[in-house]
């Protein structure tokens, strides 16, 4: 009988939906039963067959009407159908009486290394001459080993529009591997440089981001894997199982769920545990158990944008850029699971792995930006404490360590600019009597008192120091001694004409200094030598009756 024909001379593809005649049959029936079945025209609500084992059966024929042969290409839009086996013939179309051929045949399927297909393509595609002015007659069966989501969409490619398409189709697969790669790179350089788990964990998932579609989208077989014929097939479960697996490593580390929410991290923990047991199960040859739990581990990661929400709620800053990741890749894939398993909302299959990929790759890159909010609040908080270990927690000034550190990089700076440095060091008038007097707390309030005077006659550049006890250190660089004299005398003064008002009473005080030069042209003392010798010059200060500046230049 007279197949609905499609002209190929349109130099562009044509969508078999409205011309191509489908029917469907129980097991897989030969040609010869297949063309008695009744066959009805393939309209675009009968596309998604849902989930089926049973074989789909298409046909219609190619019209060549240009005087010269014509190349077409047939495929379907899902990247995962199993067995597509192709019946042909060539026939003339004039009315000269001539013997019709037979059919011949020829099986596309994924059950073979990658090398047995008739094009390099990513989807199970057949081609064909037509000669000039004849017709080609086509009935294709497309099967399953396994129930799966059977799509009826197929379109006819003109050769060389079939060839340009698929190279910008590849341009856009290399660009989005090549955001992934770039993003994998930089999260495992991280990880090492700042020594963060969480940033491996990242690496890993988008890794297994990339295997996941890498066997969704057929370029892993076509590229890594071209003869392993067994992942290709039965590798999906593994590599959703390992998606989900490290989408919540990575989440219970960057959302520090140990923490912030037990309970949900050890569910996670044992869910885990459950993916990795599944795993196992699958290694070990277990099917059916497997495909609902491989499934469930890939619905489970829908959960993430609520436990991103849970997390940001409890103070986790970092999580609201992992929370709006999460939202975006959730809603991306239950919108392609509910188009490959129903006919909402009947987007080609390609229209799907553009979304995507457009969405995975904004979804990492918001996942990267979290992970680097998240490294700069830990470089704040390194910062703080620093800081903090840098400080005297009763007159905020810094203590000790500071000294060392700051007396390094004056040396330094003497090196580069020539200009002295100086340290003066102060220590209070008989402060035991203060404290015996008027009480721990004045003692306290009159060392806080010091401290201020010190910071308010020293310059930005100063370093003010509370040594111990009642001792301050003032480093500095200036041009001479002199300077240092009337800044450290301008702070004797300051502090012996104004007593400190504690509790009702006047508190009176004195303080006694010690200045001395340790570093300029002709000297240049070691810490423990200039310690030794300011002692010696506040020695004679408070021997020489307190209340005064000596200066040991
Ligand atoms: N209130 C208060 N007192 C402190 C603090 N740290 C040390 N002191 C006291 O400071 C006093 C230091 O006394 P000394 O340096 O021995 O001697 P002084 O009484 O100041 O006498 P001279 O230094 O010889 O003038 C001790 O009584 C310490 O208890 C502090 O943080 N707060």
């Amino acid at each position: 009988q007279a197949l609905p024909a499609v002209d190929i001379n349109l130099q562009d593809a044509t969508r078999l939906v409205g011309i191509a005649e489908f029917s469907v049959s129980d097991a897989a029936v030969s040609l010869e039963e297949a063309r008695r079945l009744g066959f009805q025209t393939l309209w675009p609500t009968d596309i998604s067959r849902g989930l089926t084992n049973k074989v789909h059966w298409l046909r219609f024929s190619v019209v060549n009407s240009a005087s010269q042969s014509m190349g077409w290409v047939f495929h379907g839009d899902s990247n995962y159908l199993d067995n597509m086996q192709v019946y042909f013939r060539d026939r003339g179309d004039t009315g000269v009486a001539r013997a019709v051929p037979e059919f011949g045949s020829r099986l596309l399927t994924d059950q073979q290394p990658f090398s047995s297909r008739m094009l390099d393509y990513r989807k199970l595609a057949f081609e064909h001459d037509t000669p000039a002015g004849a017709v080609t007659d086509v009935y294709v069966a497309l099967s399953y080993e396994q129930a799966d989501a059977m799509r009826l969409e197929f379109s006819i490619y003109e050769r060389r529009y079939f060839d340009d398409r698929s190279r910008a189709e590849y341009l856009l697969f290399g660009a989005w591997y090549g955001v992934l790669s770039v993003l994998l790179l930089g999260s495992l350089m991280l990880a090492l440089i700042m020594r963060q788990p969480s940033a491996a964990y990242y690496a890993a998932f988008v890794g297994s981001t990339m295997l996941m579609w890498g066997l969704l989208n057929g370029v892993g077989f076509q590229y890594l894997w071209s003869d392993n014929v067994y992942l290709q097939n039965q590798g999906f479960h593994l590599a959703y199982l390992l998606f989900a697996f490290c989408a919540f490593q990575f989440s219970r580390h960057f959302l520090r769920l140990s923490d912030v929410m037990p309970r949900i991290n050890r569910a996670m923990w044992y869910a885990q545990a459950l993916m990795v047991a599944a795993a196992a199960l699958r290694l070990l040859g277990s099917h059916d158990i497997v495909l609902m739990l491989s499934y469930l581990a890939l619905a489970s990661t829908l959960s993430l944008p609520i436990v991103g929400l849970r997390a940001w709620q409890r103070g986790v800053r970092h999580a609201r850029w992992f929370c709006v990741a999460w939202l975006m890749y959730s809603l991306t894939l239950t919108l392609a699971v509910l188009n490959a398993a129903t006919s909402f909302p009947g987007w080609s299959m390609d229209a799907v792995l553009a979304m995507v990929q457009v969405s995975t790759s904004v979804e990492v890159l918001l996942l990267m930006v979290a992970i680097g909010e998240r490294v700069m609040q830990i470089d704040k908080e390194r910062r703080e404490a620093l800081n903090l270990a840098h400080r005297d927690p009763l007159t905020g000034l810094g203590n000790r360590r500071l000294l060392v550190e700051t007396y390094q990089r004056l040396v330094r700076r003497f090196e580069q600019t020539g200009v002295p440095v100086f340290l003066g060091l102060i220590d209070l008038d008989e402060f035991k009597s203060v404290n015996d007097r008027y009480g721990h707390d004045a003692g306290d309030v009159v060392l806080c008192r010091l401290a201020d005077i010190l910071q308010q006659h020293s310059r930005g550049d100063d370093t003010c120091i509370r040594y111990g006890g009642d001792e301050f250190v003032l480093l500095l660089q200036a041009d001479n001694v002199e300077t240092v004299e009337q800044i450290v005398e301008r702070i004797r003064i300051r502090f012996s004409e104004r007593p400190t008002l504690f509790g009702g009473q006047m508190i009176r005080h004195t303080l006694s200094a010690g200045v001395i030069t340790a570093i300029d042209q002709n000297v240049r003392l070691s810490p423990a030598e200039i310690l030794m010798k300011v002692d010696l010059a506040l020695y004679e200060a408070k021997d020489a009756g307190r209340n005064r500046t000596i200066v040991r230049a």
